[in-house]
C-alpha cells in the first residue's frame, strides 16, 4: 500500500514514516499547497496524511485509489467530508491531543488582553513608561467569562479560567442539560456576547459556523465593550466585522491564533491594529503535544490498514479487506 504525506511542517516526518513503513506502506512526502498539487501527488495512493493541503471534491473525483485520509489535528475543515462520504473514503482526525496546550494558549491570550500585557510591552519598548497609557483596565474578578462551545477544549478552558471570574455564561446547543456544568449560565450565542466581558471561541468550522462572529453578533456587545479570543478556526470570524468592532470599541481587544487566511498578508490591518494580538496557529503546539499528534496521525492509517476500519473516524468509508 502507498501513503502520501501531502504536506508537513516537519523537515523530516520521521515518526510518521517509520510507523507507516513498519506497517508495510511505501511512503511519499509531498509539499502540496493547492488542490492541483494534491491531485498530482495523490495518484495511485491508498492513504493521505494531511496537514493543511486542501482535499476537495475534485481531489476525490480525480484520485479514486485513495481510501483513507488522516488529518493532522482535530479540525477537518480542509477536507470536503461530504465528498469523502460520497466516495466511501474514511476520514480520521486526532481528537485527543493538545488538551492542555489549546486551553492554556486561549487563557494566555485572554489574560494578556485583559491586563494589556502586549500593549504595555509595546509602549515600554517605544519609550513610554505609563501604566494608564493603554486605556481602561477593569478588575477581572468582577467580570463575566463567555465560552462559546463546551466540547473538550472549551470546557477545560472554562474550568481553568473560572476561578478568576465572577460569573460564566456559555453557549453550546449540542450539550444536553444533564451534562451542563453546574453554575455555568446556559445562554444563546447572542446572550453570551451581551453578558460576557471576555469571550473564548471553541467551535469547529463548518457551514453552520462559518462567519458566526459577524457584524450582527458583535453588535450585541454592550457599549462597555468585550474582549474576544479565537483559538479554533479563522473562518469562524468575519475579520472585517472584527476590525470594525475594534475600531468602534465594541471589541476592546482580540487575541487571534487563527485567521481566515494563514499566513495573512504582511499589510493586513489586523497585524497592525494596536489592540490585536496575533499568534501563528500555535495554540496546539508544544514539544509533547506534537509528538503525541504525529504518532496518532500515523497510527490512524496503520490501524485502518490492519483492521479495515479507521479509528477516530469523522467519516466512515467502505470497509476494506484486512491486510
Ligand atoms: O496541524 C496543525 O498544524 C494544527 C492542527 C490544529 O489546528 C488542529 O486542528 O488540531
Amino acid at each position: 500500500m502507498r501513503a502520501l504525506i501531502t504536506d508537513t511542517e516537519m523537515a523530516d516526518p520521521d515518526i510518521e514514516r517509520k510507523l507507516l513503513e513498519a506497517a508495510g506502506f511505501e511512503v511519499t512526502v509531498g509539499h502540496c499547497k493547492t488542490e492541483a498539487d494534491v491531485i498530482a501527488c495523490a495518484q495511485g495512493m491508498d492513504a493521505l496524511l494531511v496537514t493543511y493541503a486542501p482535499v476537495t471534491a475534485a481531489v476525490f473525483a480525480a484520485c479514486p485509489s485513495v481510501r483513507m485520509i488522516s488529518r493532522h489535528g482535530i479540525g477537518v475543515d480542509s477536507i470536503d467530508t461530504d465528498a469523502a462520504l460520497e466516495h466511501g473514503v474514511w476520514v480520521s482526525n486526532v481528537p485527543d491531543y493538545g488538551y492542555d496546550e489549546v486551553p492554556t494558549h486561549a487563557i494566555s491570550l485572554l489574560f494578556s488582553l485583559l491586563r494589556h500585557i502586549t500593549f504595555h510591552d509595546r509602549q515600554v519598548r517605544s519609550g513610554v513608561w505609563n501604566f494608564a497609557q493603554t486605556g481602561r483596565i477593569d478588575r477581572i474578578a468582577d467580570m463575566t467569562l463567555g465560552i462559546v462551545g463546551l466540547g473538550r477544549l472549551g470546557r477545560f478552558t472554562m474550568e481553568l479560567c473560572r476561578p478568576f471570574f465572577k460569573h460564566v455564561a456559555a453557549f453550546d446547543p449540542f450539550l444536553p442539560d444533564d451534562k451542563w456544568p453546574a453554575g455555568v449560565e446556559k445562554c444563546s450565542l447572542e446572550e453570551v456576547f451581551q453578558k460576557a466581558n471576555a469571550i473564548s471561541l471553541h467551535l469547529p468550522l463548518n457551514a453552520d459556523t462559518r462567519h458566526i462572529v459577524n457584524q450582527q453578533l458583535l453588535s450585541c456587545i454592550p457599549e462597555r465593550g468585550a474582549y474576544l479570543v479565537n483559538t479554533s478556526r479563522g473562518g469562524l470570524t468575519d475579520l472585517d466585522a472584527v476590525l470594525a468592532a475594534l475600531d468602534s470599541g465594541r471589541l476592546r481587544g482580540v487575541g487571534l491564533d487563527v485567521l481566515p487566511v494563514e499566513p495573512p498578508a504582511p499589510d493586513h490591518p489586523i497585524l497592525h491594529h494596536p489592540r490585536a494580538i496575533v499568534t501563528p496557529h500555535a495554540a496546539f503546539y508544544s514539544t509533547e503535544s506534537v509528538l503525541d499528534l504525529r504518532h496518532k496521525f500515523a497510527v490512524n492509517v496503520v490501524a485502518w490498514k490492519r483492521e479495515g476500519v479507521a479509528p477516530n473516524a469523522v467519516v466512515r468509508g467502505h470497509v476494506a479487506a484486512t491486510a
